[in-house]
């Protein structure tokens, strides 16, 4: 990336994002090979996990310490009631051991260990500190510390993402993600061999660079791909980065539309008749978690849709990061009245207009945008 400021930004948030992905592959591992213990439920009963606990400590703590307690403002997904209530002890300590586990490798990744293992309080602590509630002014980082936590717990796609909003704009993106390979054809080999995973013990796994981590700096005209790494040698984001593109793809006979996973999160039927009437032929990509903008970003598809159910609030940190990618990357991401996503306005995208569309392309972008139009008011959302 070049020199336009931000650099300690941008380095050090890259860092922490593939520390964290380091700490996710190896509770996935365990949750694949002997589940789960490590996951429970919300309130809303959507799943948390060791992982989604761990990442924030360890991210939280980190930002910290590069840039001092007093300037590191943060929104994050998670908050420290459930493992504050006496009957989380075991859980508590699975996410203790966790996050002084992955900070032991800290000079790995370029940062100072901690002089002696964080207690409990000190852990709790760095998750509770990710309180901001976000807002129109100064400067704060957005974290989702697992997006997609259900297909973390089902062994699939998930992503670790960290922004930087300044003044209401998002200014950094960056998302690690550990099952996504460099290359889309490497998925199906990925696939595989996590299928096998629950009955084989393959000793080089979290070796191969299974995973990336794609960023972007807003302005910069350029989003970055790099390979996961494991020592601080190939960290070297000159050396080891490559310039990510959108598709060029126009012709919706040609596309590809991603979506969530679960029906329960977006309208399938709703984007299968959008799909249909703008003439995408080729069934849909359904991947968990911001994988979805990742697979935009990079030219893996050209078309992402969230329809959220009437009455959610769709949430900043699960699309800051995306947003500003697909947009360095070329790419188009507004709300279904064509207008930017407003991330201004506390935790929430508030004012969102029915939906979430983005496009490798303008062309694309305003074909969905009409077609949402004429087929809005006979949808049942
Ligand atoms: N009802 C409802 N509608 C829409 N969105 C919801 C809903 N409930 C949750 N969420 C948020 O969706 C995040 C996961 O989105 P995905 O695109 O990964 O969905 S899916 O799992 O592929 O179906 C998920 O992020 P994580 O909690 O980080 O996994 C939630 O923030
Ligand atoms: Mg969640
Ligand atoms: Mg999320
Ligand atoms: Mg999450």
């Amino acid at each position: 990336m070049e020199a336009a400021g931000y650099e300690k930004e941008v380095e050090v948030a890259v860092r922490v994002v593939q520390m964290a992905c380091s700490l996710c592959q190896k509770v996935q591992e365990s949750l694949v090979r002997s589940p789960p213990d490590l996951i429970t439920s919300k309130d809303d009963r959507s799943p948390v996990t060791v992982a989604d606990w761990g990442v924030q400590a360890t991210v939280s703590w980190v930002l910290s310490q590069s840039f001092g307690s007093g300037n590191t403002s943060i929104v994050a997904e998670e908050d420290d009631q459930t493992l504050s209530s006496k009957d989380a002890t075991v859980l508590l300590e699975s996410v203790v051991n966790t996050v002084n586990s992955c900070l032991s490798e800290a000079p790995k990744y370029g940062f100072r260990a901690p002089e002696k293992e964080l207690e409990t309080c000190e852990v709790l602590e760095a998750i509770r500190s990710c309180n901001s509630t976000g807002g129109s002014k100064g400067r704060f980082w957005v974290l989702d510390p697992v997006d997609g936590t259900l297909g973390f717990v089902r062994g699939d796609q998930y992503a670790i993402a960290l922004a930087l909003i300044e003044d209401g704009e998002v200014i950094l993106g960056i998302l690690g993600c550990p099952n996504y390979p460099m290359k889309k054809e490497w998925l199906n080999y990925h696939q595989r061999y996590y299928r096998l995973m629950s009955n084989l013990s393959p000793p080089t796994f979290g070796s191969w660079h299974k995973g990336c981590v794609m960023y972007a700096r807003k302005g910069s005209g350029k989003a970055w791909m790099q390979p996961l790494v494991h020592d601080v040698g190939e960290l070297d984001l000159h050396n080891n980065a490559r310039v990510v593109r959108v598709s060029s793809v126009s012709d919706p006979a040609c596309a590809t539309f991603c979506e969530p996973v679960e029906k329960a999160n977006s309208s399938h039927s709703f984007t299968a008749g959008l799909a249909q009437s703008v003439g995408v032929r080729k069934q849909p990509l359904r991947v968990y978690s911001m994988v979805k903008y990742a697979a935009i970003a990079r030219g893996d598809a050209e078309i992402f849709m969230k329809f959220a159910r009437a009455g959610y609030k769709e949430k900043i940190w699960d699309h800051a990061a995306g947003v500003v990618i697909i947009q360095e990357a070329g790419g188009v991401v507004t709300d279904a009245g064509g207008r930017p996503l407003d991330f201004s306005k506390g935790i929430y995208l508030e004012g969102l207009d029915r939906g979430i569309i983005a496009c490798s392309g303008a062309l694309l972008h305003e074909k969905i945008i009409k077609a949402v139009d004429a087929s809005w008011d006979s949808s049942n959302l």
